[in-house]
């Protein structure tokens, strides 16, 4: 039965999108099913760049206004990786207009999934580290696919970076305080049955039944009243949501300030030559 609520809604980089003449919504068609699958799509790792971000936000937006749909799969159309994570060569050489513009995109993406009124389930079919991570927190429910290469969680510190007030809120939020500090700290990324073991993820199942067992899930936050439930998420989340909008331009500069250090560039950048020169 679940499977008949199902219907495809693709994120991509810019550069991949179709023609204006092709929107990405066919609404008619989803009208009638009321849940989407978002599949982050910008090979080769999902990393999570300005246009991906501002895809992403663009998408979602289109899903809530459109009041037939009432959930949404996040999930990834790149075999084994869920999403690297922020795009470091955002972060990375670039002008301090363009940091904000990129940080603005971050907190926006955010915003939005923390506080969708739509139910997100996150069917995690890869490795998800960092900002990766952080998308499936936001969702109502993670499922994990058993793979002992996907791991997941945050783990900036081993790039030389600090998660955010806003990033850290939104681990302890799931996982509770102790084991959100020792996770941070030590930029832990947990195989699948430590994250379940921890709670970062809801639910970890054979890889080939993520898309179904997402599908089970939804049917049944789905047969809950959708207004007790948004009211519920609200009551739940809008508090530490409200404490980045009380600060945005703060957070930005914050931001800006951090990322713009010479240390950290060289640790960013000597992180991003590690995963190049990996291959070699
Ligand atoms: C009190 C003070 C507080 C101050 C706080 C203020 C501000 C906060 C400041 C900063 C906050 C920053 C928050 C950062 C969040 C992030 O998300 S950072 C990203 C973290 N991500 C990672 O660590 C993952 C890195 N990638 C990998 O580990 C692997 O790539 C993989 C995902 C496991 C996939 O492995 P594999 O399939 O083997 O692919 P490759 O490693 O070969 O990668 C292919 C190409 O992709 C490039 N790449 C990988 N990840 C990224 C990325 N995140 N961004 C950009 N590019 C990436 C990789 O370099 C390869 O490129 P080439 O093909 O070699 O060119």
């Amino acid at each position: 039965m679940a499977q008949d609520l199902v219907d495809g809604l693709l994120i991509k980089a810019r550069s991949h999108l179709p023609p204006p003449s092709e929107p990405l919504g066919k609404l008619s068609k989803r009208d009638r099913k009321g849940v989407a699958v978002i599949k982050l799509k910008n090979p080769p790792v999902n990393s999570l760049s300005l246009e991906v971000l501002t895809e992403f936000v663009i998408s979602l937006e289109k899903l809530e206004n459109d009041k037939t749909f009432r959930g949404v799969i996040v999930t990834s159309d790149c075999p084994g990786i869920f999403s690297a994570g922020l795009d470091l060569t955002e972060m990375c050489g670039k002008s301090q207009a363009h940091y904000a513009e990129f940080w603005r995109a971050v907190q926006e993406l955010w915003l939005r999934l923390y506080l969708s009124n739509l139910v997100l389930i996150a069917a995690i079919n890869g490795v998800s580290p960092a900002g990766g991570c952080l998308i499936s927190l936001t969702c109502d429910y993670r499922v994990l696919a058993d793979n002992p290469k996907y791991n997941i969680g945050l783990n900036e510190t081993l790039l030389g970076v600090v998660a955010p007030s806003w990033f850290k809120d939104t681990l302890v939020n799931t996982v509770g305080h102790r084991t959100a500090e020792r996770a941070l700290q030590l930029g832990l990324l947990f195989p699948p049955a430590e994250a379940l073991r921890v709670g970062m993820v809801d639910q970890v199942v054979p890889e080939d039944q993520v898309h179904s067992t997402a599908l089970s899930v939804m049917a049944q936050w789905l047969a809950v009243p959708d207004h007790a439930r948004q009211l519920t998420k609200s009551l739940m989340r809008k508090p530490t949501a409200d404490r980045l909008v009380k600060q945005r331009d703060a957070d930005i500069q914050y931001f800006l300030q951090f990322v713009s250090r010479d240390s950290i560039q060289k640790s960013l950048r000597m992180y991003l030559d590690k995963l190049r020169q990996k291959k070699g």
